[in-house]
């Protein structure tokens, strides 16, 4: 399902946290989001989540502006931790598979798998690492039009990341979904991206396709993102 950012501007008091984002993301690609710390990236999936709402300009999911009726299509894997820490990993699952009625629950048990989890561990029992994984069974197993990931692969060992990357695409219905993954760890998600933007200081400065970006520059995403990021700090410095 298409998302689409039309002349976006939030404040945080006097302080801009995205300034005029227009943005649209297609059905079927992986986009990445990338940016420092503070640059606006939550903000923007956020706001796609309906959890933020702008102060000007417009965001549609579906072409339906924003609401409570469009975060039902919008799975969401957000940086901190929603879970309740007396629950098992398979009462996250049920738990899951109630409040949303897209969740697959064969979908669920494979990647509880793939992810090597315990269904009978209690979360308080689980390293961060091992709770990163479950958050990423969690969103991946729902069946929705949007799927947002926010530093998916934060507290991940090296190893695990690798082919949690490699595997993270066969969870995906390319026919129906539109994914969006807003890191700073950029080596590590290259190649999952259709589409690299860079946003910095909640302004979209760069917008690539990654296929294009290799082929015609002969660039990787991080080398054209360090570039990009190094020219726009330039030009604010005189
Ligand atoms: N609830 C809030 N109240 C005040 N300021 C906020 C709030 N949420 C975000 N901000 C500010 O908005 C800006 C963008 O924050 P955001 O979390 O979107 O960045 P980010 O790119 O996701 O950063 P990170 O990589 O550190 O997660 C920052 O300057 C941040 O301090």
């Amino acid at each position: 399902m298409a998302v689409k950012l039309s002349n976006v501007s939030k404040k945080y008091g006097k302080e801009f946290s995205l300034k005029n984002v227009s943005l649209t993301f297609e059905t079927g690609k992986i986009y990445g989001l990338l940016g420092p710390n503070g640059s606006g990236k939550s903000t923007t999936l956020k706001m796609i989540a309906g959890l933020v709402y702008p102060n000007s300009g417009k965001v549609e999911v579906g072409n339906e502006e924003v609401s409570r009726k469009t975060s039902k299509n919008v799975a969401y894997l957000t940086e901190l931790d929603m879970f309740y820490p007396g629950f098992t990993v398979a009462n996250m699952v049920d738990y899951y598979a109630t409040q949303f009625t897209d969740f697959d629950l064969v979908k669920a048990e494979e990647l509880l798998k793939e992810m090597k989890l315990e269904r009978e561990k209690k979360i308080k029992q689980l390293s961060k690492g091992t709770r990163g994984r479950l958050k990423l069974v969690l969103a991946l197993s729902r069946n929705a039009p949007v799927l947002l990931l926010d530093e998916p692969f934060s507290g991940l060992d090296p190893m695990v990341r690798d082919s949690i990357v490699k595997s993270l695409l066969s969870y995906i219905n390319f026919d129906l979904q539109t994914v969006i993954i807003a890191t700073h760890e950029i080596d590590e998600i290259e190649p999952l991206l259709d589409e690299a933007i860079v946003i910095f200081h909640g302004k979209i400065i760069g917008q690539k396709n990654v296929e294009e970006l290799r082929e015609e520059e002969g660039l990787s995403v991080l080398d054209w993102f360090k570039d990009t990021a190094k020219n726009m700090e330039a030009k604010m410095n005189g």
